[in-house]
C-alpha cells in the first residue's frame, strides 16, 4: 500500500475532523427532541401507570433499559465514554423525578348514560373518600357562558335562536341547544367539536390544581362522554362503567331529578355510546338496578382493590 505523505495525512485528518464535528452538532440538535421524547413518555406512562402494566406487563425499569438503549443508538460511535455516562445519569434523573412526582397520581374516571347514577357515586367519593371530583357537565356549562370562547362559537353555529330571549349577550337556553343536537346527530358532533377542546382544557387546569398544587393522590372524574371523547380513556384508572338494565328504570329517575319529557330522555340514551360497548372498555362495571345503598356496597367492594 502506498504510504502518504505528511500533507496527505494532514488533509485526511481534517476531513474526519469536520466529518465529526457535522456529527457531534446534528447530535446535540437532536439531543433536546430526544430528552423531550422521553419526558412525554414518561409522564404518558405514569399517568397511566397502572393500566399500562396491567395491559402491557412493562414495569418503569424495562421503560429505563429500552429508553437508555435508545439513547446509546442514538450515539453510538459519535460519543466517548463520559458523555454516555452523563447522559445516563440524565435519563435516571428524568425517569425517576418524573417518575416520583406523577406516579403517585390516580384519575378514577365514572361514566356512564344518562341518569345512570355517575354524580351519585361521585358524590360518595366526595363526601365519604374526601377525593376531590371533577363534573364534566358543570365544565360544560361554565365554557359556554356569555363572554367565554366557546359561547361564541355556538352562537356562530346555531345562531341566535339558541339564545334566551333570542338576543346577543343572553345565555344559551339549555333547552333549546338540547332540541336542536338531540334531533341531529351531525349537528350534536359539531356542538361536542365546539365544546370538548374547553372541557379538555378546564380539566387539565383542575388536575394540575388538584392533584400538583393540593397535592391530592386522587381525583375523580365524572364523564357521560369518557369513551366518546377518546383521551380521557386512556388516562383514567380504573375507569368504572355504571348501568341501569331497564330503560324504563332511567326514565323514571332522570323525570324525577329533571323536566325532561320520555322523548327527550330516549333521544339522549340514543345519541349515547351502547352500554354494551361501554362495559367491554371498562375496568369495573356497577349494576345499579337495585337502591342507591346496593350501589355504594358494589363501589366499595369493586373499586378499592385498584387503587395505589
Ligand atoms: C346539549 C346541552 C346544552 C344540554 O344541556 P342540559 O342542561 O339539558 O343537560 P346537561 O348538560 O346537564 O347533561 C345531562 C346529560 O345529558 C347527556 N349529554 C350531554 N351532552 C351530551 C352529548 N353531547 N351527547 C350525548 N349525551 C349528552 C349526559 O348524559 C349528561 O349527563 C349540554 O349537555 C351540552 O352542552 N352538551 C355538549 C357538551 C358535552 O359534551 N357535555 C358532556 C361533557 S363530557
Ligand atoms: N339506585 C338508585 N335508586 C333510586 N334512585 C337512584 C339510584 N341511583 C341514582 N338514583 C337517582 O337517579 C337520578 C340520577 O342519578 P345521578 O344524577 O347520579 O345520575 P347521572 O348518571 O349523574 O345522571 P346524568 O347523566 O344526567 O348526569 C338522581 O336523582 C339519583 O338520586
Amino acid at each position: 500500500m502506498e504510504q502518504l505523505n505528511s500533507e496527505e495525512q494532514v488533509i485526511i485528518e481534517e476531513i474526519n475532523h469536520s466529518e465529526h464535528t457535522e456529527i457531534h452538532i446534528i447530535e446535540y440538535i437532536c439531543y433536546p427532541f430526544y430528552l423531550a421524547l422521553l419526558c412525554l413518555l414518561c409522564i404518558l406512562i405514569n399517568l397511566n401507570k397502572r393500566k399500562f402494566r396491567r395491559r402491557y406487563r412493562v414495569d418503569e425499569i424495562f421503560l429505563f433499559i429500552a429508553v437508555y438503549l435508545f439513547n446509546v443508538l442514538i450515539t453510538w460511535n459519535f460519543f466517548d465514554f463520559f458523555d454516555k455516562i452523563v447522559r445516563f445519569i440524565i435519563t435516571l434523573i428524568i425517569i425517576f423525578g418524573i417518575q416520583h412526582y406523577i406516579g403517585r397520581v390516580q384519575i378514577v374516571g365514572i361514566t356512564g348514560g344518562i341518569g345512570c347514577g355517575k354524580s351519585t357515586v361521585a358524590k360518595y367519593f366526595n363526601e365519604f373518600l374526601k377525593v376531590q371530583v371533577i363534573d364534566c357537565d358543570q365544565i360544560a356549562r361554565d365554557i359556554v357562558e356569555p363572554g367565554k370562547p366557546a359561547y361564541k362559537l355556538i352562537v356562530q353555529r346555531f345562531g341566535l335562536s339558541v339564545l334566551a330571549g333570542q338576543q346577543d349577550g343572553q345565555p344559551i337556553d339549555r333547552q333549546k341547544l338540547a332540541d336542536v343536537v338531540f334531533q341531529d346527530n351531525q349537528k350534536r358532533k359539531q356542538l361536542q367539536a365546539i365544546t370538548n377542546k374547553f372541557i379538555f382544557k378546564e380539566i387539565a387546569k383542575s388536575i394540575w390544581k388538584i392533584c400538583f398544587v393540593q397535592k391530592d393522590q386522587y381525583v375523580v372524574i365524572d364523564a357521560p362522554l369518557l369513551f366518546e371523547s377518546k383521551v380521557l380513556e386512556y388516562f383514567c384508572f380504573p375507569i368504572i362503567t355504571i348501568v341501569v338494565t331497564s330503560q324504563e328504570e332511567i326514565i323514571k329517575r332522570v323525570k324525577e331529578r329533571s323536566g325532561l319529557t320520555e322523548e327527550q330522555i330516549l333521544q339522549r340514551i340514543e345519541s349515547q355510546m351502547k352500554a354494551e360497548i361501554k362495559i367491554k372498555k371498562s375496568d369495573i362495571v356497577i349494576a345499579n338496578d337495585k337502591s342507591e345503598k346496593s350501589l355504594i356496597r358494589q363501589v366499595q367492594e369493586k373499586v378499592f382493590e385498584y387503587l395505589i
